[in-house]
């Protein structure tokens, strides 16, 4: 049992499913048979197995320079010292992605069928998430960067490729962002204070266009990152893309970067280092999107603390998103969390068409924290939503009964908004209903009742079953039960144990 309980506590995310490296990870005895450029940094551990010293910087530049021929096709090189990434942690963020655009939970906005066209912010001299992203699915990019060495080498990288070169442009971010930035918020500032003499006047559609904190965006403008544009001011009048992803610069100073003992990427000042650190650049890009909007479907980022993805999920709710999604990447030793965002509506007919059929559900909460119990979870179930102000009868210390009108249901879903913060907003559509008969309650409530019983010890399954589903509002059983999912694991359960990489941070 004690061993049971550590296998789930030490339990990480594995390497995305697509990964092509998820089943096989690169061979080194193979590329090394392949590629003699490569052989001479192959050596064998006294088990047999081939390895590479990761602190050679020429050795792992050698590794990505093969994987990147022998798996994708593409010529590639960057100087010394660039930083060199490593292929199956990058394409583990293009599968994310790809997930996030084929994930319904949000519209579509892009005008140009399935072509799909993504801006990569800081692409680097590697420029690798152009590279794979156009040869793995055709997508097209904007890759931007600020340094000539970068400019130059992922234009070299993407020309040494002509099969995918047109889809590949690569921008220069000026230094005019934040001249621009506030101008814009400034105008939309005053545009709002003349048109709308008093808050009280603003309808709710007109609130929804303006950032819900312009004032705390604008003053937070002057604070943390200094540094040059990096979306508005990049990104053209009338420019539309399904995505923005970045790895950015994770440190605040060279020396905060260190350098990891264990591999070496290498890694040059203005790839590593901004002022005020990844959480100020990251929360430039947030303060852009509030500006930008739909210009993106997904704003996206690579996080490299997880204290810092809490802050920024803090502020993502504070500018009014409409949803949130984070993720953890394996990278080895060293943990990675993707964060996205958007502003593009929810879909509702589609989630409700897809959650409507499901009357029964269940999940387990498994490590569940040593003081609570079954009796603790139902109490907790029936206070949520009795908060919401759905009527709640308990006829068993095992279940309750739950009865939530539209109104009702609105609440719950808000209400789940601000226990979980994965995904932050979801709705579900009103459904015509021809229910007529009379003996079911009326079509603008819900009846479902939870029960919750324990397995095993520590262990609790939690059923819900939708009592009458001909229903409008039986879209919205799904949805509220996946909240409740989350919000109770996020109360109840252990989290998982978090990995120590405080001295094993290298963006790579
Ligand atoms: C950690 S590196 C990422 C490089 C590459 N995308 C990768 O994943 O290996 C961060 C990059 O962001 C670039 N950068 C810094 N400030 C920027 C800005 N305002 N706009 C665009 N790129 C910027 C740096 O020059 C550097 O190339």
């Amino acid at each position: 049992m004690a061993s049971k309980k550590k296998k789930r506590r030490v339990e990480r995310p594995s390497i995305h499913p697509r990964n092509r490296y998820s089943e096989n990870p690169p061979d080194f005895r193979l590329l090394a048979s392949l590629y003699p450029s490569f052989e001479p940094f192959v050596f064998y551990s006294r088990d047999g197995r081939p390895r590479i010293d990761w602190t050679d910087f020429n050795a792992t530049r050698e590794l990505t320079r093969v994987l990147l021929h022998h798996d994708h096709g593409l010529k590639w090189w960057i100087p010394d010292g660039q930083l060199c990434p490593t292929v199956p942690n990058r394409s583990n963020y293009i599968h994310w992605i790809e997930d996030l655009l084929s994930s319904e939970i949000i519209g579509k906005t892009n005008n140009e069928g399935d072509k799909v066209r993504g801006f990569d912010i800081g692409t680097g001299a590697n420029c690798i998430y152009p590279l794979l992203g156009a040869s793995l699915l055709g997508w097209s990019f904007v890759g931007s960067d600020v340094t000539n060495v970068a400019l130059e080498w992922a234009e070299i990288n993407v020309n040494n490729n002509p099969h995918i070169s047109k889809l590949i442009e690569i921008r220069k971010a000026c230094d005019t962002g934040e001249t621009v930035l506030r101008e814009e918020i400034s105008n939309r500032e005053s545009d709002f204070r003349e048109t709308k003499p008093g808050l009280g006047e603003i309808r709710d559609e007109e609130a929804d266009s303006l950032p819900s904190n312009s004032v705390d965006v604008l003053s937070n403008v002057k604070k943390g990152y200094g540094g040059q544009s990096i979306l508005i001011g990049v990104v053209k009048d009338g420019e539309k893309f399904d995505f923005c992803m970045c790895n950015p610069p994770f440190f605040e100073s060279m020396e905060e970067a260190g350098l990891n003992p264990k591999t070496s990427c290498g890694g040059t000042f203005e790839e590593m280092v901004c002022p005020g650190g990844e959480e100020a650049f990251i929360t430039r890009i947030i303060e852009d999107s509030v500006v930008l909007k739909q210009s993106f479907r997904w704003y996206t980022s690579m996080v490299g603390r997880k204290l810092n993805l809490k802050v920024l999920v803090a502020k993502l709710r504070e500018v009014g998103v409409t949803i949130v999604k984070t993720t953890e990447f394996v990278q080895g030793q060293t943990c990675r969390w993707g964060l996205a965002w958007s502003f593009v509506p929810p879909a509702r007919k589609i989630i409700a068409s897809h959650v409507a059929k499901k009357n029964n559900l269940s999940f387990m909460l498994e490590g569940l924290q040593r003081q609570f119990n079954a009796v603790h979870v139902l109490k907790f179930v029936e206070s949520f939503f009795h908060a919401s102000g759905a009527s709640c009868n308990s006829s068993s210390s095992f279940v309750v009964d739950i009865t939530a009108s539209n109104d009702h249901c609105d609440a719950i879903l808000k209400n789940g908004v601000q226990n979980f913060d994965e995904t932050a907003s979801c709705q579900y559509k009103r459904e015509k209903s021809n229910d007529s008969s009379g003996t079911h309650p009326p079509v603008d409530e819900i009846c479902f009742r939870v029960s919750v019983f324990e397995q095993i010890p520590g262990t609790l399954l939690v059923r819900g079953s939708l009592q009458h589903k001909e229903n409008s509002l039986s879209g919205a059983f799904s949805l509220i039960f996946q909240w409740l999912e989350e919000i109770l694991k996020k109360k109840f359960c252990r989290e998982k144990e978090p990995m120590d990489h405080s001295n094993n941070r290298h963006a790579i």
